[in-house]
């Protein structure tokens, strides 16, 4: 991993933007600045720091490229910890290169992703959770996501883990005073002790690993798939949710092939919503193909919307759909000890994850056949709504129960609303770290009831800590932030 050299990179969006900034951090970072920059102003003496000054950036030739502001920030009180220089351009994608390419002329050298944060990381600027947030905060969908991501910026997640970790490291010299002096009966900690302070620290644990599931939802969207048969109006339904024609619809049953996925809110949750291929048997390969991705997202889904023709009713190949979702629910699909909350949730409603969408309501009389359309509370035992993907009646209903059922399903209802500022949501990286240390802290307890010595008792002990270290970075494999710092964008 390199630390040494002056690096820089183009830090706005790729494309036409109001300005676009160039990025320069490292120890050179100031003279490359120096001797990119021409002032303004005759009475221009030196870069004063943190103040913009007015100029123009010229080649190596001294031919003008623009017109500019640029700053000089000094470390280590910046973003990265060392000097930093920042050239505020015209927004444009050849202005941009040209000035990042002299940059690299004076002896600027291209930054990798991520590597700003990485190098703010490594000098201490932020902890592990802080640098992922910065990179969270820029995916965020949705405000309930940005408020997470803040959250975690401001390092109220790292300061939550350290204090699980204290409180297990003082239980580490209570256990090390417990070995070294085995008569003292004032000192010597009992098992009970042991094991409540130990159960304590895993409760917090395990409020945090539930409170990632409905934190995932928020910051990149609950996977909502539309299934069911060909020719039951999930494109239409699709673009109905859209508010726009963004998927194909015929009369023409297998007019989906692909999967189409996009972004978009129901009822404010940010959801990933996604049109298949309807599920049939077909002799057509393309087509198999596309029914085979159906059932892989089905099995995926956070939220399955099962839309039936409701003149139809349900067929073969519903049914069939709704006994695969249900099966994978009974065979513990979902992590068992990740939401202890949703477990409940989960025995209550047995296929909570399945809302029967009956379509084209203008066209069917009751279900079954009466006169006048009567949605039915429940089909199959799945909630069901109503709806006309083609008239928009029902749509805003079905987006509202979408709603409820993922929040449902990821624990804790939908009573709290949207995440507030403050809330605690640890991501996926942070939740398996959490995980493997819950592990830890079961074994030990089973250890210490087993009557194991205390002296083996604290390398275990001292393994949760080692553990929780990961999710503020202190113990990170240098793969694993390899892996991190590389998913972020180039300029960050
Ligand atoms: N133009 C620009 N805007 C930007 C950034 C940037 O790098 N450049 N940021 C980058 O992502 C964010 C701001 N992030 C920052 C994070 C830390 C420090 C910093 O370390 N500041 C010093 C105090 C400086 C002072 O006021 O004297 C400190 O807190 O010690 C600055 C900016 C968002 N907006
Ligand atoms: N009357 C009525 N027709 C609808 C409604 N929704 C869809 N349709 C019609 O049903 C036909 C099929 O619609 P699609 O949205 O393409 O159905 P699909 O489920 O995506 O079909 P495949 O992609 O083939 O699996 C089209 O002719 C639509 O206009 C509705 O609410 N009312
Ligand atoms: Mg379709």
């Amino acid at each position: 991993m390199r630390q040494e050299g002056t690096i820089a990179a183009i830090a706005t969006p790729p494309g036409h933007g109001g300005v676009g900034i160039i990025r320069i951090s490292g120890p050179d970072s100031h003279t490359i600045l120096g001797r990119l920059f021409l002032p303004a102003s005759p009475r221009f003496a030196g870069f004063r720091p943190w103040t913009l000054h007015r100029g123009r950036v010229c080649d190596a030739t001294g031919a003008p490229l623009d017109d500019v502001l640029a700053v000089a920030m000094p470390g280590p009180r910046t973003f990265t910890g060392e000097d930093v220089a920042e050239i505020h351009c015209h927004g444009g994608p050849a202005v941009l290169a040209a000035v990042l390419e002299a940059a690299c002329a004076c002896g600027a050298q291209l930054a990798d992703r991520g590597e700003f944060t990485r190098r703010a990381f490594l000098n201490g600027r932020m902890d592990l959770t802080q640098a992922e947030a910065v990179a969270e905060m820029i995916a965020a969908p949705a405000q309930g996501g940005l408020r997470l991501a803040q959250a975690r910026l401001q390092g109220l997640l790292g300061a939550r883990v350290a204090e699980l970790r204290a409180r297990l490291l003082d239980l580490r010299a209570q256990v090390c005073v417990a070995v070294d002096f085995p008569e003292d009966e004032v000192d010597c900690l009992a098992p009970e002790a042991f094991v409540a302070e130990c159960d304590a620290v895993a409760a917090g644990v395990r409020g945090l690993l539930s409170a990632h599931q409905r934190g995932r939802c928020w910051q990149e969207g609950a996977l909502v798939v539309l299934a069911g048969h060909v020719n039951a109006g999930k494109s239409s339904l699709m673009n109905a949710l859209l508010g726009r024609r963004r998927a194909i619809v015929t009369d023409m049953p297998g007019t989906t092939r692909d999967f189409i996925e996009e972004p978009v809110q129901l009822a404010g949750l940010p959801v990933r919503l996604v049109d298949t291929a309807g599920l049939r048997d077909t002799g057509d390969i393309v087509e198999q193909e596309g029914v085979r991705i159906s059932r892989d997202l089905v099995a995926q889904a956070d939220l399955v919307l099962l839309v039936v023709d409701a003149a139809a009713g349900l067929g073969h190949a519903e049914r069939e759909l709704l006994r695969h979702v249900r099966d994978q629910h009974v065979s513990g699909a979902q992590p068992a000890r990740s939401a202890p909350s949703s477990q409940s949730a989960q025995s209550v409603v047995p296929a909570g994850r399945v809302l029967v969408v009956l379509n084209k309501t203008d066209l069917a009389g009751g279900y079954g056949g009466a006169a006048a359309f009567q949605c039915p509370q429940e089909v199959e035992g799945c909630p069901c709504v109503g709806v006309s993907a083609l008239g928009g009646q029902g749509v805003d209903e079905l987006a509202a129960a979408a709603r409820t059922m993922v929040l449902a399903g990821l624990g804790g209802g939908d009573a709290g609303g949207e995440p507030e500022s403050g809330d605690l949501a640890p991501n996926l990286r942070q939740a398996q770290v959490l995980r493997r240390a819950l592990d830890e802290l079961d074994a030990l307890m089973a250890d210490v009831h087993a009557g194991v010595p205390y002296d083996l008792c604290s390398v275990r002990l001292d393994g949760a800590c080692a553990v929780l270290s990961e999710i503020t970075g202190e113990t990170t494999p240098s793969e694993v932030l390899e892996h991190i710092f590389s998913s972020f964008c180039i300029g960050k």
